[in-house]
């Protein structure tokens, strides 16, 4: 059997390889060489990217077999997620892994801004020797005022710290309480921008912060502020820095981002008091290769049909050991449930009683509606897109979590209500050490059946002799019978088998088996593993 392929796009440490292990094709591609992306995604199940590869809905559509997108780092601009959850593709990134280092290198910024050292470095290069042109300023009492109190911010606040600064912060998310916890005062942007003497940025990208300090906030600003941009390009308004810069209106800037990258603009990189990094805030050993070991082990749980802690379209959290092995069964259980059903109904309710239920359990809702999804639409159904999926069909889900459990230690119940009010259950546990997956209700009727990936379901009037009639029809037919439970609601009324048979009944054999013992119901139902 051919290994699944996982296209490495850009460059990424050597332990990202290494911690995929043998058992994926690894192909190396220039994630910006656009046609020879197209190409090799039209095989890849996995593409592992850092900000550079465009991601888009195009790139997306290129790649049938896809299954995970995987960014070697924080920033998620250049991947269309979007249209990767419409496509079922789990997109993933490294949340943490490089923060410690573009925290670090906001600071350095903001220290060789203080002290000029990039232009005095260049300078000695070219022969001088000038001592006085290169005067600086103490961080020491000053104002420094941080955008952004998320991670990477609050890391520059406390590596700020033994500098005897004044910290400031800007961040209207962020609660007055725990801005006071870190030691920092919450202002205004324009309160801010008034009182810093040095900034510097920590805020994603988006509609609401493009833009954010532009001409109307550096006309504000004291013109000894220094401000630093390790985020994302656009945040300052480039043209409006390049005016404050040229007209002293502030003393000096640094960025490591830019608008496009490579910039083009030299206006603005040609100002002698903007100092300069090609976007390195990620580029060190250690945050390189906990991003690539990060995203590595993402992809191995995605190929695997697991779910992911860091996936960022998944609403499955973080799951407990506990409540992992629910998950295929109660994937199971959906598929069973759209077999019994056959129709679509109008809300279906994910029951979890017994111990699961002081556990984290959102995974099996997921779980519930891929196997729901999984045998009715021609697309791929995966974690990501499953919930859209009952989303577009005004499926009404409705999740009920309750510590008791009767006969089992834990019970799942997947319940669809159909149109015409009429409701369609079956339940399923794990039991011993080997946590044996069984089905114990249909429709309200007891049984206790290890599920497998053939079964009959028959309905019919309760009666002597119909064992006999189903057996020799099947025995006939020459299809064994591996496991068999009968329930019935009382002697005489309504009887439910449940056979697993070894290889799925043909439609002339199910026709024979309603004849033969005139069910009422009679459903043939086959789990696929995923
Ligand atoms: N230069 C690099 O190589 C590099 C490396 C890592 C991360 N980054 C970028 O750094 C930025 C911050 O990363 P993080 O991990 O700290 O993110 P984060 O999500 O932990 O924190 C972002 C903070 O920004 C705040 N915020 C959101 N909108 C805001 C607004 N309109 N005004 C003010 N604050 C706002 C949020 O409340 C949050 O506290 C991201 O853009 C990330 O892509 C760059
Ligand atoms: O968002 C990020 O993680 C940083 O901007 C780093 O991007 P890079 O992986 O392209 O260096």
């Amino acid at each position: 059997m051919s290994k699944p392929v996982v296209l490495l796009a850009e460059q990424l440490s050597p332990a990202t390889v290494d911690a995929l292990g043998p058992d994926f094709e690894v192909r190396q591609v220039d994630g910006t060489d656009r046609p020879a992306l197209l190409e090799a995604l039209a095989e890849a199940n996995a593409i592992l990217v850092r900000s550079a590869t465009q991601v888009d809905a195009e790139a997306i559509a290129a790649a049938p077999n896809l299954k995970i997108i995987a960014r070697a780092g924080v920033g998620l601009d250049n991947v269309d997620t979007p249209a990767a959850t419409k496509a079922g593709v789990m997109v993933v990134n490294a949340p943490t892994s490089n923060i410690t280092s573009a925290a670090e290198l906001a600071v350095g910024h903001i220290i060789s801004l203080a002290r000029h050292i990039p232009n005095a470095n260049a300078s000695m290069k070219a022969g001088d020797w000038k001592r006085s042109k290169y005067t600086g300023v103490e961080l020491f009492e000053k104002t420094i005022g941080i955008v952004g109190l998320g991670r990477i911010g609050t890391l520059v606040v406390d590596r700020l710290k033994g500098f005897g600064v004044n910290l400031v912060a800007y961040d209207p998310y962020v609660t007055p309480a725990r801005a006071s916890q870190l030691g920092v005062q919450l202002l205004s942007l324009e309160e801010l921008m008034a009182q810093s003497d040095f900034i510097t940025i920590h805020i994603p990208r988006t509609p609401e912060t493009t833009g954010l300090i532009g001409e109307a906030e550096f006309a504000l600003a004291k013109p000894e502020l220094r401000i630093v941009n390790c985020s994302r390009g656009g945040i300052i308004d480039e043209n409006a820095l390049r005016d404050a810069l040229e007209s002293g209106k502030i003393a000096g800037a640094a960025l490591d981002v830019f608008v496009t990258e490579p910039p083009s603009n030299r206006d603005l990189l040609d100002q002698p008091n903007l100092q300069l990094t090609p976007h390195l805030g990620a580029s060190t050993d250690e945050a390189q290769e906990k991003a690539g070991v990060s995203v590595a082990r993402s992809v191995r749980l995605a190929l695997a049909g697991e779910l992911v802690p860091d996936a960022v379209n998944v609403a499955g959290g973080i799951i407990d050991e506990y409540v992992r092995p629910g998950i295929p069964l109660m994937e199971k259980l959906g598929q069973f449930l759209q077999g019994l059903i056959g129709a679509s109904p109008v809300a279906l309710d994910i029951e979890v009683h017994g111990e699961l239920a002081r556990y984290e359990v959102k995974a099996l809702r997921l779980a519930a509606l891929k196997g729901f999804f999984t045998n009715i639409v021609t697309e791929q159904v995966s974690y990501v897109n499953a919930p859209l999926l009952a989303e577009e069909r005004g499926l009404d889900v409705r999740m009920n979590v309750d510590e008791d459990s009767d006969e089992y230690r834990n019970v799942l119940t997947l319940r669809a209500t159909l149109s015409d009010g009429k409701t369609v259950s079956v339940s399923g546990t794990l039991t011993g050490v080997k946590q044996i997956e069984k089905l114990v209700g249909i429709n309200g009727y007891s049984i206790e059946v290890p599920l497998a990936a053939h079964h009959l379901v028959m309905v019919y009037s309760d009666r002597p002799g119909v064992v006999a009639l189903y057996g020799a029809a099947l025995g006939e037919a020459g299809v064994n019978i591996a496991g068999m439970q009968i329930a019935r609601d009382e002697e005489g009324g309504q009887a439910l088998s449940v056979l697993t048979i070894d290889e799925p009944a043909s439609d002339e054999l199910l026709a024979r088996l309603r004849d033969a013992i005139g069910a009422s119901e009679l459903h043939e139902i086959d789990i696929v593993e995923s």
